[in-house]
């Protein structure tokens, strides 16, 4: 058995690696964190995982957490940075789910998130774990940095397009709608259901964080600097995201719907729609899966391209459970068989 520890294990991305892992046969949780639930019992703080675990939650400690195979932080930024190179000294695989090794870049990170990176060093260590485009980067390495929400569901909808050449890389637009689990458990007026629900808003327009992470990714692909304008919205529902993606075609000779069919005939968790058919939200609720399906408006020159995941699944801890599974060499779909939850 593959002994796992899970740093945050009180907010939303952690109870989701539970909510997987207690159904994954080769992995047993051994140490999991909170400092405000430290001594309680995690079946009484999140009853439906009775029966499945045997633990309490306890303060960060590094010397336990090293006795693990693999550690996940579902931390906010600013945590795993600080814990980290204790932790891979000592032989530990990290699969971060925050945003403190997804910027190669110390210095773009440090503009973004406000404040210097605690670990420069060990920047070149962490593989992007995006398994459509890393998967053998992913097998080998010590350090994973799984992507953002926003990001997983923003890239996957471009690549194919990008890969190719086939469109506008300096005016490449996202505009992507996320549920409120996207902004965590900690208590917030900004997720009051008052404030939320009944509602649709943009946020974060001047500038969102996972800008960077985007362009940075999406440049990689294209092999040139990119530029995208990222609008995130703010939806009343608790899981999701939609990402609706804009670019202008410089070659329209391609057939798109041809292209993503092949790009992502043998990913296991891309589903690219019949032509004429949409993603919605609650087709991959709770399941590890990107539906994506695309559309070129009246034959012009702009291909739409919408995206959707569960911000918690493919956004976060499933594809965490999917880096996982690449590192130690077992079946990348141990543990992520979820169906999504339709009505
Ligand atoms: N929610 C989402 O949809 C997604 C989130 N992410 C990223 O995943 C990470 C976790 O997100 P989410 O689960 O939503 O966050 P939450 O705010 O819901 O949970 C955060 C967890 O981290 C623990 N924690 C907070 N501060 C510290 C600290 N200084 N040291 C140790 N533990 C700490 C908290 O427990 P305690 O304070 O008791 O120790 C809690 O268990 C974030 O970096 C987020 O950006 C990525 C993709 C999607
Ligand atoms: C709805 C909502 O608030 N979403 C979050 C996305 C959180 C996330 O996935 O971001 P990191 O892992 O990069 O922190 C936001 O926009 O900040």
């Amino acid at each position: 058995m593959i002994k796992i520890g899970i740093v945050g294990g009180t907010g939303y991305t952690g109870v989701e690696l539970l909510r997987l892992l207690a159904l994954h046969e080769d992995a047993e949780v051994v140490a999991i964190t909170s400092r405000a639930e430290s001594g309680r019992r995690l079946d009484d703080l999140y009853p439906n995982l009775r029966g499945y675990y045997d633990l309490a939650f306890t303060e960060p400690d590094v010397a336990r957490l090293a006795a693990c195979d693999v550690v996940f932080f579902a931390t906010p930024h600013n945590v795993a940075m600080n814990l980290v190179p204790e932790l891979l000294a000592a032989g530990a695989r990290v699969i971060d789910l925050s945003a403190d090794y997804r910027i190669r870049d110390a210095e773009l990170w440090s503009r973004w998130y406000g404040e210097p990176h605690a670990s420069p060093d060990v920047l070149p260590q962490a593989v992007y774990g995006l398994p459509e485009l890393n998967r053998e980067q992913i097998a080998s390495a010590s350090l994973v940095a799984c992507p953002g929400c926003y990001p997983t569901s923003v890239q996957l909808g471009l690549i194919p397009l990008l890969a190719r050449g086939l469109v506008d890389t300096q005016h490449l637009i996202a505009s992507a709608a996320s549920g409120a689990s996207g902004a965590g458990r900690q208590a917030k007026v900004d997720n009051l259901l008052s404030e939320v629900a009944d509602s649709f808003k943009a946020y974060g327009v001047s500038g969102h964080r996972h800008l960077p992470e985007i362009e940075q990714g999406l440049a990689d692909v294209a092999g040139c600097p990119v530029q995208l304008t990222f609008v995130p919205h703010l939806l009343p529902m608790i899981r999701g995201i939609h990402a609706t993606l804009f670019a202008r075609l410089v070659d329209m000779s391609v057939d798109l719907q041809a292209l993503y069919e092949e790009w992502y005939a043998e990913e296991p968790f891309v589903d690219v729609l019949p032509a004429g058919m949409f993603p919605q939200t609650r087709t991959v609720k709770g399941a590890n899966r990107c539906q994506i399906g695309l559309q070129v408006p009246q034959g012009r020159d702009t291909v739409v391209v919408m995206s959707t995941i569960d911000n918690l699944v493919k956004g976060a801890s499933g594809q965490a459970v999917q880096n996982m599974n690449i590192m130690l060499g077992l079946p990348e779909d141990r543990g992520l068989q979820q169906v999504g939850l339709l009505p």
